[in-house]
């Protein structure tokens, strides 16, 4: 089995995460299996925002980002968020180091093509896999906040999702999980919202046209869709308030939703 995985936690999950996730977490490696954790935060940025009185707006998924929301977003992410991840792994017995993609050129990145509109925000155009093997070949969970960086040490903001998504392609593991605040893609079949247990790109691509997936779902399934061309077999999304949730995805499958090529 492969033995590494990578795992994006969103923002809207985040602080309801149990104890009992990071236990899980602690468990799957200590059976062998190496995790690496690429997280959001997007409530706790427009959280800061607001109460610094910085406005700000997002344009198709995607934060508008001037210099002053810049320094926000790396605030958040790379200090506060990340280092409460940090310590919450720790707290349940692993060991774990906090990165973001500046450090050591971890994330490298260009502006997305549609910079002039939304500003710094950035695609992803190379990951260091080097730092997090090296990381984890150390016993540390690697935890990464989505921030890139270019030749000329300009940062970005990336999306949480585009940038697990690179990170997974990058290091060529098999398996993303992603951790969200629904149990997987809904739709509804028969007047009845379900989580569907697989679906294929052709599926996502009609859903997306019908509006039936939508918001915050999108920027998953076409992070999900760019890296299942790859060496990644499978996306997985689940829900963290899921008991051993991340056991079951990564050992017995059965859970959430399957993005599949
Ligand atoms: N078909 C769908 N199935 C499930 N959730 C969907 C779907 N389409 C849109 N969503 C929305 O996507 C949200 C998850 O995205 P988001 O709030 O950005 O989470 P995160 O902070 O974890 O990245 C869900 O709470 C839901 O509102
Ligand atoms: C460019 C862009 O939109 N960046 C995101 C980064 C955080 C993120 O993606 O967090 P979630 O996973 O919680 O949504 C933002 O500024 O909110």
């Amino acid at each position: 089995m492969e033995q590494r995985f990578v795992m994006k936690c969103g923002g809207s999950t985040l602080a309801a995460l149990p104890d009992s996730f990071f236990a899980d977490l602690r468990g799957l490696q200590e059976s062998g299996v190496k995790p690496v954790i690429v997280h959001g935060g997007g409530p706790a940025i427009s959280e800061t925002l607001t109460k610094l009185g910085i406005e700000s707006e997002f344009v198709n998924g995607l934060r508008k980002t001037s210099d002053e929301v810049l320094d926000v977003v790396e605030m958040v992410l790379a200090g506060k968020i990340n280092k409460e991840i940090v310590r919450k792994i720790q707290h349940s017995g692993a060991k774990s180091i906090g990165l973001s993609g500046v450090d050591g050129k971890l994330i490298k990145a260009q502006p997305v093509a549609n910079a002039a509109e939304i500003g710094f925000v950035g695609d992803v155009t190379d990951v260091n896999a080097d730092i997090i093997a090296g990381v984890m070949e150390m016993g540390y969970i690697p935890v990464i906040a989505p921030i890139g960086i270019d030749d000329a040490s300009q940062r970005y903001n990336i999306n949480a999702d585009t940038a697990a998504g690179a990170v997974a392609s990058h290091l060529g593991v098999e398996r993303m999980i992603v951790v969200t605040d629904v149990p997987g893609i809904l739709k509804t079949i028969d007047g009845r919202k379900q989580v569907l247990p697989t679906v294929t790109v052709e599926e996502i691509e009609a859903m997306i046209a019908s509006g039936e997936i939508y918001g915050g779902m999108i920027p998953k399934v076409r992070a999900a869709i760019q890296c299942i061309q790859g060496k990644v077999r499978e996306v997985v999304i689940v829900n963290g308030d899921e008991p051993n949730v991340l056991s079951k995805a990564v050992l017995e499958g059965g859970i959430g939703t399957r993005i599949v090529r």
